[in-house]
């Protein structure tokens, strides 16, 4: 919609890089609001699978609407596209833009719907993008949604977020459908910062809660959490109102509370002594390894980042960390 309640124009030809559940949800809703629809996925089973529309891989029991056009080839997904969707794991990102390059057209949009930092040099993946494809303008769209929920049609509001705030705005009138409510943002890293690190708290609190640490432990370590968030945020520019928002507070709300959060069933496991082998995507897990890294680089008090990092090493136990947390030197809430 736009500002004045009109519908954005549609018809736009959009192509969703990553045929997992999130590529997939959102290659749906982008047909609920009336574009054409193109989802490159490198796995040819799973395009076979689109095409009878389902994605039992990724998405379980979901039954998709038909018009979404899939495809193993990148160029003919890019091919003419108004704008792009980058859906892969942050971690997988860069590879996956190297691989678009050639075919990217000029000047289009690149969405970054990933949360993720990248775990090697610490980059946000806006700047990956940056370096990638200088010549695309970089958005991110972020926010409480699970994949299920947006690709059943269930009311979800994102965020999304452009340097340019035109840009931002166009993008969220052009994605917003009946049950899919796009807010916009000009604070591309506050946005992205928000869903990236809300990952390294949905973690910790499934091994809370897997540890059996109680609800009051829960509520502690998502508000302390959120802290570190808000800190690590100001060291990137990020602005505190935007990490009150979708992307930061109302993310951390989602994945901190529910076992369908692929991060927090991790974390679960975790704090239950499971095996991990198998479990779905978490982005937590690299992105907790490079936060903390960054912290300690930057000189952040970051103790709950840290001592995700160090569970998931295997450098401390669950009951070593939290040992250490409550010990640590008392202090006033308001130092942040
Ligand atoms: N699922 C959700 O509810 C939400 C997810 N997100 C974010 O979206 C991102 C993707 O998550 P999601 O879709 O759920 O993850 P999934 O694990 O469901 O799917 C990942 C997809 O990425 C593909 N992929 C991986 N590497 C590459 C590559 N180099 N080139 C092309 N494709 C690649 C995989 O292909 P293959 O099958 O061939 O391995 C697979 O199709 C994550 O950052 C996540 O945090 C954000 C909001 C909601
Ligand atoms: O980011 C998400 C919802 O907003 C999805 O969270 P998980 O990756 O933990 O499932």
């Amino acid at each position: 919609m736009t500002g004045s309640g009109q519908k954005a124009p549609s018809g736009w030809r959009i192509a969703v890089l990553g045929g997992g559940a999130w590529g997939t949800a959102l290659a749906l809703a982008m047909l609920r609001a009336d574009h054409f629809v193109r989802l490159y996925a490198r796995d040819p089973e799973t395009v076979a699978a689109i095409d009878r529309g389902e994605n039992p891989r990724y998405l379980p029991g979901i039954a998709l609407q038909a018009g979404i056009v899939a495809t193993s080839d990148i160029e003919a997904a890019l091919d003419g596209a108004d704008c792009v969707l980058a859906v892969a794991p942050a971690q997988s990102l860069r590879a996956m833009l190297t691989t678009a390059k050639g075919a990217m057209p000029n000047g289009v949009p690149l969405v970054l719907c990933a949360k993720g930092i990248e775990r090697d040099t610490g980059a946000l993946l806006s700047a990956i993008v940056d370096e990638i494809l200088p010549e695309n303008p970089v958005a991110a769209l972020s926010g409480p949604s699970f994949a299920t929920d947006v690709a059943r049609g269930l009311p979800t509001a994102v965020v999304v977020a452009a340097r340019n705030e035109g840009l931002a705005a166009d993008l969220a009138a052009r994605f917003s459908a009946q049950n899919l409510r796009c807010y916009s943002s000009d604070d591309l890293i506050g946005v992205e910062i928000g869903g990236a690190l809300k990952n390294v708290f949905a973690i910790a609190a499934g091994a809370v809660t897997g540890a059996g640490l109680g609800a009051s432990a829960q509520a502690a370590m998502v508000t302390r959490g959120f802290v570190e968030l808000r800190r690590i945020g100001a060291a990137f520019g990020a602005r505190p109102e935007t990490l009150m928002g979708l992307s930061g507070l109302g993310d951390l709300l989602l994945t901190c509370s529910s076992a369908q959060s692929r991060n927090f069933a991790y974390g679960l496991a975790l704090g239950q002594g499971k095996p991990l082998a198998g479990l779905r995507l978490a982005e937590g897990v690299p992105t907790a390894a490079i936060a903390a890294r960054i912290a300690t680089e930057r000189k952040i008090d970051a103790p709950i980042i840290t001592a995700v990092a160090a569970i998931l090493d295997g450098t401390i136990t669950i009951r070593q960390a939290v040992s250490a947390l409550m010990t640590r030197p008392l202090k006033t809430e308001s130092d942040v």
